[in-house]
């Protein structure tokens, strides 16, 4: 595996992979780290996912040897962000990481923080936003004070190939969201419009943000986001890649990717020399 962490205009690390075997052995090693060091520093690890085929590239942590060194009981689930479905629809992000991930791990049921699929969208986001201040004021979400943030271990997301992360969308009015944790839109580009969306604020407040992007049809976006070309510039509306306005403010950022996302990065800019 290849790394780069060192260019001048490079936000965070990348960890370039020859296959996806390869890129979710190291995923699942990272995200295991992580819940050690949160276990053992504050007895519990906040981990946020998003949806599709991250489910499957972290399917490795139910098999051996980490279904039985993780610290399940401690681990407390969230979802970075949710399709206005219902929770059985073949749409929802609960069902696929509950059918892929969470049936197979033992994560305490109260643990696991979902987002209501009986009640308005717009109700749904602000009944999400309450029970993670809930659990902010219970000390088991750290806080970034200055931001009034939460502080999530691990905020794991997958870029879509227009760039999107959760479900914030190129150009979408979620992008300049300041206040509010959670945000709901009903104009999502892609299939189903109603999403609930953490917003950048909190995103950028997390600890950890790993950013996961697969397959040839992600290079573009990933040249856009990753910032290591010269070509990239300053002067591009950040608006268009909401991948690049990932920034964490005092946590770390990883780039996750396979050789076909990274295709596009500049050569020389893909491993440490
Ligand atoms: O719509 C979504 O897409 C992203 C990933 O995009 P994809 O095009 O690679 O499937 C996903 O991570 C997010 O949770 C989801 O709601």
């Amino acid at each position: 595996m290849a790394a780069s962490s060192n260019h001048p205009k490079m936000k965070g690390e990348l960890r370039i992979s020859d296959s996806m075997d390869e890129l979710a052995t190291h995923l699942v090693e990272y995200i295991a780290q992580l819940s050690e060091n949160s276990v053992k520093e504050k007895a519990c690890f906040t981990i946020a996912v998003s949806g599709r085929s991250l489910i499957d590239l972290i399917g490795k942590l139910c098999e051996v040897p980490y279904i039985r060194t993780v610290d399940w009981r401690n681990w407390y689930f969230f979802w970075a962000d949710e399709r206005g479905v219902a929770k059985d629809h073949v749409d929802s992000n609960y069902k696929l990481t509950k059918d892929g991930f969470l049936s197979r791990v033992p994560v305490p049921s109260k643990h696991i923080i979902s987002i209501n699929d009986n009640i308005s969208i717009g109700e749904a986001a602000l009944r999400y936003e309450f029970d993670i201040r809930q659990l902010v004021k219970a000390h088991i979400i750290n806080v970034d004070v200055h931001a009034d943030c939460p502080k999530f271990d691990l905020i794991l997301l997958e870029m879509g190939a227009d760039g999107h992360v959760a479900s914030l969308f190129p150009k979408n009015e979620a992008l300049r969201e300041k206040t509010n944790w959670v945000v709901y839109i009903i104009d999502s580009p892609e299939h189903p419009p109603e999403r609930i969306t953490f917003t950048l604020p909190v995103i950028n407040s997390a600890c950890n943000v790993v950013i996961v992007a697969t397959g040839e049809d992600k290079a573009d976006a990933v040249h856009q986001a990753v910032p290591v070309s010269e070509e990239a510039g300053d002067s591009f509306d950040v608006t268009s890649s909401p991948a690049h306005m990932v920034n964490p403010t005092d946590g770390n950022l990883v780039w996750f990717l396979d050789a076909a996302a990274a295709s596009k990065l500049c050569p020389g800019d893909d491993g440490p020399k």
